[in-house]
């Protein structure tokens, strides 16, 4: 059984909004994606799996108890997406109260608590006031209370949104270090990079819809597009398997390209093809689809096989 399991869980408001029908299994120590754009129904499903939320229907487990229940929750951490802690109190003073809520013994709490700030980013400041924290230092804050009590899974809605790019990547890096350590980590996300750098499983979900899941290599083959810089044109045309392709302007005798193929695994035939013709490479990226694209590709492919199994 996997960490976290969900048959068909549905939770909806009096029938609308939410999300529905999703059924999934994530095994453990990984950092696991949920991927949609705002408003599909993320934190229902997270805040569903934690118990804050009874579900419409269907069933879930975490660590193979059932969601809802005191069992289930012991060894969860969760980052709600909008935390509001109080003001008056210091980051430390947060941390001994949630440390109290878990039970931690008084006389390991310190050292604890020294150890989450630390990993946090936070050494030394954890004794300000709250009301003075950034927006970044109240996440790193959160996320400290989120790993306090050494949960095997952590739920993580939209970590890194209040972060400038320095403390993403500090974010990234304590995912993939929490990941290395055996812990699990549930990540919600609307940013296709955020999820891209760390997960190598995901679920995309639109409008309350889980509309594709798999290895996030794969989901995200949905179209490949390279850009490769060579020296000078190219007199002959590309193979067939270049679906399309657009020429730049050329610069300095070298020429930009943006080609499309069927498939990622084309790029090496691409660079073999240029060799045989002895043209030059001086650069080739792959570029990463745009979000939207992404969806919209699996939107219209669960559109398809709708159309299909009702045929
Ligand atoms: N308490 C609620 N009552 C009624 N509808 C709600 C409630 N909470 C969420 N919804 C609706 O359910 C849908 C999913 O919302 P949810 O917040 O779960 O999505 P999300 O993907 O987490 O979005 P965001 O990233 O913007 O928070 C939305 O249409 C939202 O309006």
């Amino acid at each position: 059984m996997g960490v976290i399991e969900t048959n068909s869980l549905t939770k909806t408001y009096d029938g609308k909004g939410g999300i529905s029908d999703v059924t999934l299994s994530i095994e453990e120590g990984i950092v696991y994606g949920f991927l949609g754009p705002n408003g599909s129904g993320k934190s229902t499903f997270v805040r569903t799996l934690l118990g804050l939320l009874v579900p419409t229907s269907g069933e879930g487990f975490i660590l193979g108890e059932p969601i809802g229940t005191t069992k289930s929750r012991e060894q969860v951490g969760y980052l709600p997406e909008l935390f509001r802690y109080p003001n008056w109190m210091t980051g430390k003073q947060l941390l001994e109260s949630h440390a109290d809520l878990c039970k931690i013994p008084a006389r390991q709490q310190n050292k604890r608590i020294q150890e989450v700030v630390d990993l946090v980013g936070m050494t030394g400041r954890e004794k300000g006031k709250i009301s003075g924290f950034s927006k970044g230092m109240s996440q790193r804050i959160g996320i400290a209370c989120a790993i306090l009590n050494d949960p095997k899974v952590i739920f993580l809605d939209e970590p890194t949104s209040a972060l400038d790019p320095i403390g993403r990547k500090d974010v990234r890096d304590l995912m993939a270090y929490l990941r290395d350590q055996g812990k699990t980590v549930f990540l919600n996300s609307h940013l296709l990079h955020e999820v891209e750098s760390l997960c190598n499983y995901v679920s995309i979900v639109h409008q309350g819809e889980m509309i594709a899941q798999g290895p996030w290599r794969e989901l995200m083959m949905t179209e490949a597009r390279v850009e490769i810089v060579t020296a000078g044109s190219i007199a002959a045309p590309f193979p067939a398997f270049v679906t399309s392709y657009q020429k730049g302007k050329e610069q300095e005798g070298r020429m930009r390209w943006v080609l499309e193929l069927e498939n990622e695994t084309d790029i090496p035939k691409i660079l073999h093809y240029l060799s045989s013709k002895q043209i030059d490479v001086f650069e080739v990226k792959p570029n990463t689809p745009h979000l939207e694209d992404v969806f919209l590709h699996w939107v219209n492919q669960k559109k398809e096989s709708a159309y299909v199994d009702n045929q």
